[in-house]
């Protein structure tokens, strides 16, 4: 059975030892229970609490002994209105894919600390925003924490044995078979610039409302593959494969990827047990056969041109991809897949997710948007873009940065040890004990909003702060959109070269509409019911730390990556001042 190397050890402790430790008590104590059939029912059925509490307690009293023993205290425990922090568990469920997540957390962090145990069913589940502890699992500990064999049972049947799905050694040959191909000279903006051009001039610009968020979702993913394996998978677009079954994979891909994703999501929010919520079918053997009905035939193709390549004296092709790369290396077919199918996972939410929050940036904040189109038009001006033309631009990679900072697209990580750790604070004083098998989640949104790492002003959208030296270390080290330390995000040079190349081509169709008397703002009254921000939180008092104090002016979620509820609703509106 699926999972089963987790789910029956974990039934054996919630569901066999309990009646089997009270079988051995009326065994013992036959005076007690002979003849008293209802006392040995209440038993039986007492005996599953009275276990977990049990279990519960000794594991506390282990753990603070062996923090004294290291000259470590306990990490602050979450003290829930519920027993066991039942109360928390149905206020994180309720939540599940709201931003109040988040809000959960920073009320906690401020009754706790910004490294807290949230302890619920009496298991160990380690919350911090702490930068010290942030740097202390990614980079000092680094060995010690891991995805972890639990996230690998989850998404096996997904991800396969890629870069996402694995540790160790394991984890060392995706990384180091990869690196190479993500190497900023294999990325040139000239591959995504028609593509871009076609995507901003399909959007609407008769003032009809359109969620742009939808679109850069299918564009992210379109620019995705094309940089893998070549393939334009835009509308009316050529392919080199013609199959009516993959031209339906083809139209299917994106929502496949997404159905996958929520399936894993899934398992993990319902943890060990997951199995038995899929006992009469598998949520991801439809999804997955329109992934792999897709990638099949692309990876033969490259497979067939890696051996026409072969034996040639000069075999570097400019029209090379990462697939031909791939290919180069291995002639592993599940592994190339495998490995395709991770970065597409990695790629295109995360790049969608940040060029959602720029576009929702430029909206809120027209001034400094005008600053970034003003540097656009002076550095790009209206020439092809370039890496030279990209690297010129300080503030624009400045204003990016500033988007990454108060909109992580991955707002919450998560590791889990191997052995004991010791995690330091920031505020100095005793290291905290954190045991072996705990999951820990790093919660860089609330870092990357946090007044002690970013001052008083971390809330405001301040590009300028990235300008020149001005980072101080603390800041530094308190931003971790890219991940930090070893496994920090392979795809960097190109998401940056995608979003630059994005923005300059976007603040050149907003100049062409700007002379039509047009400017690209908020359709709010086309956000789908129910999706609209609470007005209460556009003031401070009434967001109450949530909403950027109450700076923002749609409703940020957490989803699969942090995006806009219901999304980003906007259209280009005739500007007053030409009415
Ligand atoms: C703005 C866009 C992006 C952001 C903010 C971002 C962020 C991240 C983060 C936080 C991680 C660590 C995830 C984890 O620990 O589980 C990561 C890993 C990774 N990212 Fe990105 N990413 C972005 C775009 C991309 C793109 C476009 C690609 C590929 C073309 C990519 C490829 C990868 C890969 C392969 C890893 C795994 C690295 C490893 O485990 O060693 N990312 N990224």
């Amino acid at each position: 059975m699926k999972g089963s190397k987790f789910l029956y050890p974990a039934l054996f402790k919630t569901v066999i030892l309990p009646p089997l430790l009270f079988s051995l008590v009326t065994i013992s104590l036959p005076q007690l229970f002979n003849g008293f059939f209802f006392l040995r029912l209440l038993g039986y059925i007492l005996s599953f609490p009275i276990t977990y509490v049990i279990r519960s307690h000794i594991s506390v009293f282990l753990s603070t002994r062996q923090a004294k023993s290291l000259g470590a205290i306990d990490i602050p425990r979450v003290k829930g209105r519920w027993p066991l922090n039942l109360d928390i568990l149905v206020d994180w469920a309720k939540s599940g894919s709201e931003e109040e997540v988040g809000r959960m957390m920073v009320l906690l962090s401020r009754k706790y600390g910004k490294t807290y145990n949230t302890r619920v069913l009496g298991e160990d589940q380690i919350i911090s925003s702490d930068p010290a502890v942030l740097k202390h699992v990614l980079l000092e500990d680094f060995d010690n924490f891991v995805k972890g064999d639990k996230f690998k049972d989850r998404a096996e049947a997904f991800l396969g044995d890629g870069i996402f799905n694995s540790d160790g050694e394991r984890w060392k040959f995706h990384r180091s078979l990869m690196r190479p191909f993500f190497h900023t000279s294999h990325i040139s903006p000239t591959l995504f610039t028609p593509h871009i051009g076609r995507f901003l001039s399909s959007l609407p610009i008769n003032g009809e409302p359109f969620d742009i968020q939808k679109e850069l979702g299918k564009l992210a993913l379109e620019m995705a593959i094309l940089w893998m394996t070549g393939e334009d998978i835009s509308e009316n677009s050529i392919n080199s494969v013609t199959s009516s079954g993959w031209e339906q994979a083809k139209k299917s891909l994106g929502g496949a990827m997404t159905q996958a994703q929520k399936v894993v999501g899934k398992r993990v929010k319902i943890g060990t047990i997951w199995p038995l919520f899929e006992l009469t079918h598998d949520p991801l053997l439809d999804p997955m056969e329109t992934i792999r009905t897709f990638f099949q035939p692309i990876v033969d193709r490259a497979i067939t041109r890696e051996n026409n390549r072969q034996g040639l004296e000069d075999s570097e092709d400019e029209d090379m991809h990462f697939i031909d790369r791939l290919c180069e290396a291995t002639d592993d077919t599940k592994l190339i897949t495998d490995q395709l199918i991770n970065v597409l996972l990695a790629s295109r939410d995360t790049l969608a997710s940040c060029l959602t929050f720029c576009i929702y940036v430029l909206c809120l904040h027209p001034e400094e948007g005008r600053k970034l189109r003003d540097e656009i038009r002076f550095v790009a001006g209206n020439g092809t873009v370039t890496k030279d033309v990209t690297r010129e631009m300080r503030y624009c990679r400045a204003y990016i940065n500033e988007v990454l900072r108060l909109y992580p697209p991955v707002p919450l990580n998560i590791r889990r040890t191997l052995r004991p750790s010791l995690l330091p604070s920031s505020s100095g004083g005793q290291p905290m004990y954190m045991p072996g098998s705990t999951s820990i989640i790093l919660a860089t949104i609330l870092m990357q909003r946090d007044p002690a790492v970013w001052g008083e002003d971390v809330n405001d959208f301040q590009p300028e702060r990235w300008v020149g030296d001005g980072l101080s270390k603390r800041e530094r080290e308190g931003f971790m959109s890219w991940n930090y330390g070893p496994r920090m995000c392979l795809g960097q040079p190109f998401a940056l070269t995608v979003i630059n190349t994005f923005l300059i081509l976007l603040s050149r169709h907003l100049d062409d509409m700007e002379k039509a008397g047009k400017s690209l703002q908020f359709a709010l009254d086309a956000q789908p019911q129910g999706t609209a921000m609470p007005l209460s939180w556009q003031t401070i008092e009434g967001s109450d730390g949530r909403a950027r104090d109450g700076r923002d002016r749609m409703w940020v979620v957490a989803d699969v990556v942090l995006a806009i509820k219901g999304g980003l609703w906007v259209r280009f509106e005739k500007d007053d001042k030409d009415e």
